[in-house]
């Protein structure tokens, strides 16, 4: 039940057993890792039916927040510490000793103390507004690019709301990564199972966002080429969910380059990071093409953007490294190597359009329009 959409908890039930059987005195069991809202209750009720006078455990809820390419700094200086506990009196003391550990280096105001399962919900929620907020913004990119608004704009104007807040609004290809997706339908899954099935689809409707946002933009780069990229090259330009990451989870490239390679495209990626075989194995698809060989027929792995563009008909910008920005990429010399017309899709808003149409380029970019500023 629940395949696909619900968190598999065996592992915290097998884990939690495990803590029950060895602990020879009363122990704090802290949940790190994000759950569903309530799985402390499932271990406590494990936990108890093993404690005795002189082994009794308690549950706090500490959800991780860090993200990926900043894990030190957000260690070292967290926004806040959620620190969740059952408001009894020993649950409370086990609050106040993590709160006691985290001091040593997060200020005492950073840390909040909530309840339990407030805790454990804060966690998807802060994920599921946070990709709540991206797939706002790409809804919005559609509307821009059908319109002549900018989407950085818009963003920019909005962000300046201090309601709203400028962070979390940048357009994109589409979030990825292992956290967004797998906690929103975490969260959808345990809405239905309440029996709430409109708040359920309002957080599905994010992940339903973001899938529309990668085919949208396939379907714009296969138009442009003149509705076919067969036998064409395309040079994908990054390969992690995000920059300062060699993590390729539920990353868009491996969703746009799967749709080039359906297409007949040949693809060359370049990424700075990412591990070749990892891309091998992002791009295998069980029953059409499942082995290495069969991957290698479709795509070339290069080691630089100057070597993934040569003879490309089109670049497609998809992780935002910076190394990409026009000021560190030579795009004369990228041009010049490419097939004509030279095509550019940035799926990051990273380039300066203008800039590289001067060059020769024929530029497009998500939530921008050629004509924007005309009439
Ligand atoms: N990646 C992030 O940025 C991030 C941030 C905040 C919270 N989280 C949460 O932290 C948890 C872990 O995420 P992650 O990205 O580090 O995952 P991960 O897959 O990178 O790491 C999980 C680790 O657990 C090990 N493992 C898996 N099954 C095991 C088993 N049965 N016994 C022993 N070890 C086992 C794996 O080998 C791996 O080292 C998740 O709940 C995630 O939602 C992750
Ligand atoms: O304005 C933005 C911001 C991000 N992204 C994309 O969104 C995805 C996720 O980015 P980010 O949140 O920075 O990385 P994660 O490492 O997935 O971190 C998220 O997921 C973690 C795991 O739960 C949480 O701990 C973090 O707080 C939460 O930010 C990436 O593909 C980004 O490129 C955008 O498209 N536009």
């Amino acid at each position: 039940m629940g395949a696909g959409m619900a968190a598999d908890l065996a592992y915290v039930e097998s884990a939690t057993r495990r803590i029950a059987e060895v602990a020879k005195s009363s122990k704090i069991v802290v949940e790190k890792s994000t759950v569903p809202c309530r799985t402390a209750q499932s271990m406590r009720t494990i936990l108890e039916a093993n404690s005795t006078p002189e082994v009794s455990f308690q549950i706090l809820s500490n959800p991780e927040f860090l993200a990926e390419g900043t894990a030190i700094t957000d260690l070292l200086s967290p926004d806040r510490v959620l620190i969740g506990a059952l408001q009894t009196e020993e649950g409370i003391a086990a609050q106040n000793a993590l709160v006691e550990v985290y001091t040593h280096w997060v200020p005492r105001e950073r840390c909040i103390t909530t309840n339990l399962w407030s805790s454990e919900l804060s966690k998807l929620a802060a994920n599921a507004m946070l990709a709540q907020r991206i797939s706002s913004v790409n809804a919005l990119s559609a509307i821009c690019e059908a319109t002549g608004a900018d989407v950085d704009e818009v963003a920019r104007a909005c962000g300046r709301d201090t309601r709203l807040g400028s962070k979390f609004l940048k357009a994109s290809v589409g979030f990825g990564g292992s956290c967004f997706q797998k906690d929103i339908l975490n969260l959808v899954y345990l809405s239905e199972q309440l029996n709430l099935p409109e708040v359920a689809a309002y957080w599905k409707q994010v992940v339903i966002m973001n899938e529309y946002q990668k085919k949208r933009f396939v379907r714009k780069i296969i138009s442009t080429l003149f509705n076919t990229i067969t036998n064409k090259k395309i040079a994908v330009l990054g390969f992690a969910f995000k920059k300062d990451t060699g993590d390729t989870r539920e990353s868009a490239a491996i969703t746009l380059i799967k749709d080039f390679i359906q297409e007949h495209a040949r693809v060359a990626i370049y990424d700075p990071k990412v591990e070749h075989e990892q891309i091998y194995m992002d791009l295998s698809e069980p029953g059409v093409v499942d082995t290495r060989k069969e991957v290698e027929k479709h795509i070339q792995i290069c080691g630089s953007a100057y070597e993934a563009a040569e003879g490309a008909d089109a670049v497609v910008i998809v992780t935002e490294w910076d190394e990409f920005k026009d000021e560190n990429l030579d795009y004369e010399k990228i041009y010049q190597g490419m097939h004509k017309p030279a095509f550019l899709f940035d799926g990051r808003l990273m380039v300066n359009a203008a800039k590289l149409r001067e060059i020769g380029f024929k530029v497009n970019v998500i939530g921008k329009n050629e004509l924007a500023g005309t009439a």
